[in-house]
């Protein structure tokens, strides 16, 4: 069975008279990689709030055609239950600190506690989970006194310690500096190596050419294409939807505007690399 499936889904948040997300169609399969592309106000995070089922659970509005999350629809998951299944990292990591916890380390916890999670099998995934994204000097801080790079961090350890199916990701590096960027990229791909479904919206798209299975562009809450990086980056025409390009498939681009082409359009650093070291005969 697939994970998500979203059949002709049109939405509008209450209040409003337009449309945040129009004729939405797609199915995304499990253990893929999906990067969320497209121009500001594209309906994005709209998509992520859907599958998440903050949409119709949280917001209201006005929504038509079917959200199924395993072949349930998402009017009908119970919304505690659905956040088991479905981790979300929220754009703002300012949003995702609960609040309420007086250390990072009881903050990563708490979704284990509220899962009932017993207590030994708790502190032996938060500590893993500690490690792995090397925050051992944050543990004993208040997640309130936190840099936005560091409850960035902090947001990302107390989803991996869920260990959620599907995981929803909206911008989690809009507050990091370029190192931790990679290294988010890095933990994202080893999500994605344990089998994970990941959707993930990032105007970074040089990570999401180098590391999504798929792309998915949006405009005005529509999807107007989806193919692999490749075939993404190598349609020009997508330029001028909103879609932001990685530097190395522009300066691709160019070349074959120059007439001097290289073999292919390239996406990522190495294959420009590649091509570049080729032209020189090395
Ligand atoms: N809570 C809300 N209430 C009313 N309208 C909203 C709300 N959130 C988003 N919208 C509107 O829905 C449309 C899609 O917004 P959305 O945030 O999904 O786009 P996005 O592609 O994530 O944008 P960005 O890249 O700028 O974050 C926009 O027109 C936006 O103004």
């Amino acid at each position: 069975m697939n994970d998500i499936e979203l059949k002709n889904v049109s939405y509008k948040y209450p209040l409003s008279e337009s449309f945040a997300l129009k004729d939405f169609h797609f199915t995304f399969k499990k253990g893929k990689f999906y990067g969320i592309i497209g121009s500001n106000s594209g309906g994005k995070t709209t998509l992520c709030n859907l599958v998440r089922g903050l949409i119709p659970h949280f917001y209201q509005g006005d929504l038509s055609g079917e959200v199924l999350i395993e072949g349930t629809d998402v009017r009908e998951w119970d919304s505690q239950l659905l956040s088991t299944k479905i981790g979300y990292i929220f754009q703002n990591p300012f949003t995702q600190i609960s609040g309420v916890r007086e250390t990072v380390l009881e903050e990563i916890a708490l979704g284990l506690e509220n899962l009932g999670v017993e207590k030994d099998e708790m502190i032996d995934r938060v500590i893993d989970v500690v490690k792995l994204l090397k925050i051992e000097d944050l543990i004993k801080k208040n997640p309130n006194n936190l840099s936005g790079g560091q409850r960035q961090r902090v947001a990302f350890a107390s989803i991996i310690a869920m260990n959620n199916d599907i995981l929803v990701i909206d911008e989690p590096t809009s507050q990091l500096d370029p190192e931790t960027t990679s290294d988010v990229f890095e933990i994202i791909n080893m999500l994605k190596a344990q089998g994970k479904t990941i959707l993930l919206v990032e105007h970074k798209v040089d990570l999401i050419a180098e590391y999504s299975d798929e792309v998915i562009v949006m405009e005005k809450g529509q999807m107007v294409y989806n193919g692999s990086p490749s075939e993404v980056f190598s349609n020009k025409d997508l330029l001028s939807r909103g879609a932001a390009f990685p530097q190395v498939a522009l300066l691709s681009h160019e070349m074959k505007m120059l007439d001097k082409p290289f073999d292919y359009i390239t996406i990522t650093k190495s294959q420009a690399k590649e091509q570049i070291m080729k032209r020189m005969g090395l």
